[in-house]
């Protein structure tokens, strides 16, 4: 095992973390629309056809050629195809979305005719014509959307729409979480010495929002504080996951294990502690897998917000890679206070968004055993090593994956 032991530069984490899961992206697979959601484009969405498919009509009303006043021929629907008007003077009565038959010159909308006597149309066509022509919105072969697009329901209906049943993405990543301390309690009031595990709820549940399955019986703790057990706990996590993360043990006490078990299971580390604070103890390591394909244990600290801080920094960002898509580019939002730096380590200081998400306001209540700034904060300001951030500065940040809707 190839340890690492100066804390690497947090960007350069990130990065890293990112790398080392892209290129164990899961192999391509074919699914159908109805189950691709959440996953993510594995090759080009290219259009099977012309968009619109054939000239399509925008309104109910006439198709017309030639001059008024028209005789009306027939009826074309939408699903219909349309037999083409070859006189002048004659019309078809056409609905939206029916297609416009060859020949025609000009549609009327229903409203905008009148019918003579003898049931003849008139009317005067708008300047802009009222059909879509094929290739308007796209044509056949042309690519929409490119390799690493996330899915979601647009794209769903974007895929439909040219025409795929199916469509190829790569798997969702499979994540498990083992949480070590055998002072946690799993329910009831903290006391006595002992603390209530916050982070088997937390974890996942912020795993899932990454876009990562979380079997619930891929979730463990408290694991035993004995090297045998976590050694046994990690090895059978990573038979069903792609990542394990495991909390607490990273550092050096009396009962951390965390470290002697990856050695035992000849992983090797990504990174070994990360130059950031809180959370400066947390590290990345890959284990040979099945298939040529190494899985993951990022090990994150068992202080609760350094958890978080380690979560949404390597395992986000490792995510992304196993799903094939980019490394997410930080927004960048303007201080509405100054936010100290922390010497050669970058700080991440938890803070809320404006409603317009531009400013970040420090929230209070951020020692890294404490939750509560976390539950009122949106994400991270990012200052980096060495400098420290003034009011009105604008700062890199980092956003906690968040479903619409939540912290509105
Ligand atoms: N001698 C040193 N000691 C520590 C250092 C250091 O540099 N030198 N760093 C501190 C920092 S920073 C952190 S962070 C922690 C990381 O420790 P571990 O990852 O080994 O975590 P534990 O020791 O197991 O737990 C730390 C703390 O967090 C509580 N905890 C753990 N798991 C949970 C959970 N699931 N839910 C709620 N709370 C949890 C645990 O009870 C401890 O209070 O090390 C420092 N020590
Ligand atoms: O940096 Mo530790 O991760 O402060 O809590």
């Amino acid at each position: 095992m190839s340890a690492q032991h100066l804390p690497v530069d947090w960007d350069k984490a990130r990065t890293l973390a990112y790398e080392a899961g892209r290129a164990a992206a899961g192999p391509a697979e074919t699914v159908p629309l109805a189950g691709a959601d959440g996953r993510t484009l594995a090759e080009p969405l290219v259009t099977l056809t012309d968009l619109p498919a054939f000239p399509t009509s925008s309104i109910d009303g006439w198709a017309v050629r030639g001059p008024a006043p028209w005789r009306p021929t027939g009826r074309v629907l939408a699903g219909g195809t349309a037999e083409p008007l070859t006189g002048d003077g004659t019309c078809v009565e056409i609905a939206t979305g029916a297609m416009v038959p060859a020949g025609t010159e000009a549609l009327i909308r229903v409203e905008e005719s009148t019918r003579d006597s003898d049931g003849r149309v008139n009317g005067t066509p708008r300047p802009l014509p009222e059909w879509r022509l094929p290739g308007d919105e796209a044509h056949q072969g042309e690519e929409l959307l490119p390799a690493g697009t996330p899915v979601d329901p647009a794209v769903l209906g974007m895929a439909a729409t040219c025409g795929y049943d199916t469509i190829v993405v790569r798997p969702l990543p499979r994540a498990a979480l083992l949480v070590f301390g055998d002072e946690l309690l799993t329910s009831g009031p903290p006391g006595a010495g002992r603390v209530r595990d916050s982070l088997s709820p937390l974890v996942p549940a912020w795993l899932r929002r990454y876009g990562a399955t979380v079997d619930p019986s891929a979730v463990r703790g408290p694991v035993q504080d004995t090297l045998e057990a976590h050694v046994a706990a990690i090895r059978s996590a990573l038979e069903v996951a792609d990542v394990v993360c495991t909390t607490g043990g990273t550092m050096n006490g009396p009962v951390d294990h965390l470290h002697p078990a990856l050695a035992e299971l000849g992983a090797e580390y990504v990174m070994n502690t990360v130059a950031v604070r809180p959370g400066f103890p947390m590290l990345l390591a890959r284990v040979p897998g099945p298939a040529g394909r190494p899985r993951f244990l990022a090990g994150l600290p068992g202080n609760p917000q350094s958890a978080v801080i380690a979560l949404i920094s390597l395992v986000g960002p490792l995510l992304a890679g196993l799903h094939g898509r980019d490394l997410p580019v930080l927004p960048r939002v303007e201080l509405t206070a100054p936010v100290p730096g922390r010497g050669g380590f970058t700080h991440l200081a938890l803070a809320a968004l404006d409603q317009d998400g531009r400013k970040a306001t420090p929230v209070g209540h951020v020692g890294s055993a404490m939750l509560r700034g976390l539950a009122g904060s949106h994400g991270f300001v990012v200052v980096r090593p060495d400098t420290q951030a003034a009011a009105g500065e604008l700062v890199p940040f980092l956003p906690l994956p968040l479903y619409a809707g939540e912290r509105p």
